[in-house]
């Protein structure tokens, strides 16, 4: 189930605010730039469905935000627990860092955690199954898949090199609590 927690980023340990409510998810981040929205498939789809078929299933969102936002570019990304680098991965995307572009991501099956520093707050946002985020471009960021990932996601991208980080250097993301905490 999706929720959001809203923390002081100087106070990990307590949020100052925990939803599980989609509409208001999606309503306080809305209030901070970032798009939230859930989606439902044209056509049914499988944990084996390959990307051709999760892109044809999800094609009239996928328009309608190209459309919207001139995204140029989309695939699909999927991770299972038995991949072997799933740890350096993981590390990956768990560094605060920015993308000179905005940050668009549909789960078509599992969830991860997105952990967005605005101002001086930090938006824990964990999204699954038919959850769409999209991060303003230069947002301070980072995201973290857990210890045993399991989850296909839709990417949209400006940028056709595909997906680029301007890490921050910041530590800020080993206070705050991993997605198995
Ligand atoms: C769910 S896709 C992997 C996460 C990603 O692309 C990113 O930049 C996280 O900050
Ligand atoms: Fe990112
Ligand atoms: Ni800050």
């Amino acid at each position: 189930m999706s929720e959001l927690r809203v923390y002081q980023d100087d106070k990990p340990e307590q949020p100052l605010t925990v939803t599980c409510d989609a509409a208001e998810i999606s309503q306080q981040l809305a209030d901070v730039g970032v798009r939230f929205e859930r989606w439902q498939a044209a056509q049914p789809i499988s944990a084996e469905s390959q990307a051709d078929e999760i892109l044809a299933a999800y094609a009239a969102e996928i328009q309608r935000l190209k459309d919207e936002q001139g995204y140029v570019t989309v695939d699909t990304m999927s991770l299972a627990s038995d991949h072997p680098a799933k740890d350096e991965l993981r590390q990956k995307f768990l560094s605060e860092h920015t993308h000179s572009e905005d940050e668009v991501r549909f789960f078509v099956r599992g969830e991860g955690i997105f952990y967005l520093h605005i101002a001086d707050k930090v938006y824990r946002a964990l999204c699954c199954k038919d959850d769409l985020i999209s991060v303003p471009a230069n947002t301070t960021h980072w995201f973290d898949m857990g210890p045993e990932p399991d989850f296909t996601a839709i990417r949209l991208f400006n940028n056709p090199e595909g997906w680029v980080a301007n890490y921050s250097g910041s530590a800020i993301a080993d206070q705050f609590p991993k997605f198995e905490d």
